[in-house]
């Protein structure tokens, strides 16, 4: 099941490998639990973890292969980020899609080698959705041939880039670029911050960290302003884009090439959320088979809480989104490579394609995934509140992801301007000019479902009634935003009275596309226990979606009330039949305790005596009498007493 998981046994076993090499490496462990260190000592631990990994990767991993990188930094550095987090994350991509030849060879190749380490910085304190609007600005002086970046005024600040704070001496950054008076909109720049030897930020640099968040606290998220800051005109990332000694400016084969660094996160994105549901939810699951609480059956001992239906309702929907969302995941990647190196040819024609699907992708599946990391929190009772279960950390860092590379409302609008294109199409007559993401657009549907009266498995019955669902409010939306513009609205004024049916067709679509995607997955499946295994929870999953969307088919009579029963009843039986299963679905992904960093969720089950131990470790009991007793509280119960006197 592993081999399903990471798309290949080579590295389901490498990630065995690497996790075994690990485990004798105690230098390579946290040296005391990360939720007893305040955020000065998890940052000062992440940076010896670091430098061991710089030192040691070759001994350990592939480091050509990022997959390998992805999970020793998973098993040594964590979820709560490191000082190198955006270099790998953001500016190596942004340099490997936006330098041109000459750049790479300058500041990718020392990138790699980690000479100096960089960051993203692009959303500043006044502006992060609309980069149109950006305020800090780029200015070309063409006698020196020189950018001159300026932040001028308090919004312009860099506000928010991830290892900006503290660590990062390079940052490729986004500016509204000025020549000869006229704004060429938000380009890239390679911009020096700190001085490479005694890491002082440079003359003209304001810089520093914003400040303690939700989670993620061991990146450095900081602020950044320019003073008239110069940089030679060659800092300007070339690769699609050009600025010639005079100021001509060379167009891009597309406008929007400049934004490929946040495709790229949004494309991998969907496997790390994956990833951080299926830790919430190993913990919990393994939790509910240790726990006992309450009877079934009052001659019998206590149950474990997972033989609960409402405990098994309460995680099993989630373990199958997270496989769903790991297959999705792996089908993202590979378009962005594919659409990557298309990109190096000049052919840009996937561009709209990618950037529809990752932006609805990552609205649907940070959501998602921060429900049912909340849901696993609760499923383990008052200790999933606990520090100990780790849940509430994974929480913080993935809801992150709801709003970090595109906040999510505003990216399903995204996606809604491809979905009203192709309903513009169906409109005209022109269906067979849809993409193969939307051609189900421009279909017939069927006037009622078949769902109860197809043999099992029956998912193209499935599939037909999210295509059904997703096509009639995709066309009903647009019907909506273009009644508007027939009555006179701007298209801007009629879009704003229509976005929240717009976004709910970009959910559906892609719903649709996720439930396509495990479909695919499951078909293709060789080994027939698995292939049993799997097709279960896709069973599970696709009843469980289908009835949360239902009042969709419901309102047109496409589904009937008893096929609505008949869904109710196979999303139960499929609980059931899921529950001797479960702890194995998720020992599948595989992660060492060390990974997980839960004391809640060890694969031991010995959840009682680790918790005492580590509620016995917690620095509060170094000593029997805090200082704050001596000080405040000893003194007020003796005042207390003495007045009594
Ligand atoms: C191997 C390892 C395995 C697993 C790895 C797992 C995990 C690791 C992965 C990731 C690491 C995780 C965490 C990192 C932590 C944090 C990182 C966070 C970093 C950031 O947040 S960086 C800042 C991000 N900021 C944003 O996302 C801003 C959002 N805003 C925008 O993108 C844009 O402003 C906009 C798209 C909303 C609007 O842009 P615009 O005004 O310029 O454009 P229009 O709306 O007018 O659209 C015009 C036209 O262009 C199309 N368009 C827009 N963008 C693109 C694009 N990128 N590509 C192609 N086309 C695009 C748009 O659709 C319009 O088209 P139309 O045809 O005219 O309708
Ligand atoms: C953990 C984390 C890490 C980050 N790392 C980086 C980084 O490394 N580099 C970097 O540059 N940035 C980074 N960011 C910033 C991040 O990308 C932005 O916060 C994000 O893009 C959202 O922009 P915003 O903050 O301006 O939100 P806003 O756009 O101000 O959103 C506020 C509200 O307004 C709504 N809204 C905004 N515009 C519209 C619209 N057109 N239509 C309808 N509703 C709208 C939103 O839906 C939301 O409800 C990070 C943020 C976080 C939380």
């Amino acid at each position: 099941m592993a081999a399903q998981i990471y798309s290949g046994e080579k590295y389901a076993s490498r990630r065995r490998e690497i996790s075994a090499n690990l485990a004798k490496r105690p230098e390579f462990h946290d040296s005391k639990p990360l939720p007893f260190m305040t955020r000065e000592e998890k940052i000062l631990e992440s940076s010896r973890k670091l430098t061991l990994i710089s030192k040691h990767m070759n001994e350990i991993i592939d480091p050509s292969d990022k997959r390998e990188l992805y999970h020793l930094n998973c098993e040594v550095l964590g979820i709560e980020g490191n000082p190198m987090a955006l270099h790998g994350d953001m500016f190596i991509p942004a340099l490997t899609a936006q330098a041109s030849d000459e750049q790479q060879e300058k500041w990718l190749s020392r990138a790699l080698r980690r000479e100096i380490i960089g960051t993203y910085a692009q959303t500043e304190l006044g502006h992060g959705t609309n980069l149109r609007k950006l305020e800090t600005i780029a200015t070309y002086d063409v006698d020196t041939q020189e950018f001159v970046l300026h932040t001028p005024q308090i919004t312009a600040l860099k506000w928010w880039p991830g290892n900006l704070g503290k660590s990062s001496n390079y940052a490729v950054v986004v500016a509204l670029m000025i020549i000869k008076g006229k704004n060429y909109g938000p380009q890239t720049f390679m911009v020096p911050l700190r001085d490479e030897k005694t890491h002082q930020p440079l003359k003209g640099i304001t810089i520093g960290d914003i400040g303690p968040k939700l989670a993620y606290n061991i990146v450095d998220n900081g602020f950044l302003g320019f003073d008239h800051y110069r940089i030679p005109r060659t800092n300007l990332l070339m690769r699609h884009t050009r600025v010639e000694p005079d100021g001509t400016f060379v167009k891009p084969p597309h406008a929007k090439i400049n934004y490929s660094a946040m495709v790229h996160v949004r494309s991998y994105m969907i496997t790390g959320q994956a990833i951080m549901l299926a830790y919430a939810l190993t913990i919990a699951t393994r939790y509910s088979s240790v726990r006992r609480q309450g009877q079934i059956d009052t001659t019998q001992p206590e149950v474990k809480v997972l033989e609960y239906q409402t405990q098994q309702h309460r995680l099993f929907p989630s373990i199958a989104r997270a496989y769903a969302f790991v297959f999705a995941g792996a089908e993202t990647v590979r378009l962005y490579e594919r659409v990557l190196q298309e990109v190096e040819t000049g052919n840009v024609s996937l561009m709209a394609d990618l950037h529809a699907l990752t932006s609805g992708l990552k609205s649907v599946v940070t959501h998602q995934t921060a429900q049912g990391i909340e849901q696993a929190r609760m499923a383990c009772g008052g200790h999933g509140y606990s520090q100990a279960s780790y849940i509430s950390e994974i929480f913080g860092v993935a809801v992150g992801g709801c709003t970090y590379e595109g906040e999510n409302l505003v990216m399903l609008q995204q996606l809604a301007r491809y979905l009203v294109k192709s309903a513009g199409l169906v409109q005209a007559g022109q269906s067979s000019k849809l993409g193969p993401l939307v051609a189900y657009l421009g279909a017939k549907s069927d006037s009622t479902s078949l769902i109860d009266r197809t043999p099992t498995p029956g998912f193209a019955e499935y599939v037909k009634t999210f295509q059904h669902i997703a096509r009639k409010q995709t066309l009903k939306a647009a019907q909506k935003l273009f009644g508007f513009m027939e009555k006179g609205d701007t298209r801007e004024v009629a879009w704003n009275k229509s976005t929240v049916e717009l976004n709910r067709a970009s959910r559906l679509h892609t719903r649709l596309y996720i439930v396509e995607a495990f479909v695919r997955r499951v078909e293709e499946v060789a080994d027939p226990r698995l292939k049993e295994v799997l097709t279960d929870l896709l069973r599970l999953h696709v009843n469980y979606e289908l009835l949360d969307v239902a009042a969709y088919a419901l309102e047109d009579g496409f589904l009937s009330s008893s096929q609505l029963d008949y869904i109710r009843e196979q999303l139960y039986f499929y609980l059931a039949k899921i529950r001797p299963n479960a702890v194995s679905l998720v020992d599948s992904w595989e992660f060492s305790d060390r990974e997980l960093r839960s004391v809640l969720g060890r694969r031991d089950g010995n959840v009682y005596e680790n918790l005492f131990a580590w509620a016995k470790a917690s620095p509060l009991n170094k000593t029997d009498v805090l200082p704050s007793v001596d000080k405040y509280l000893k003194p007020l119960m003796e005042s207390a007493r003495a007045s009594k006197l």
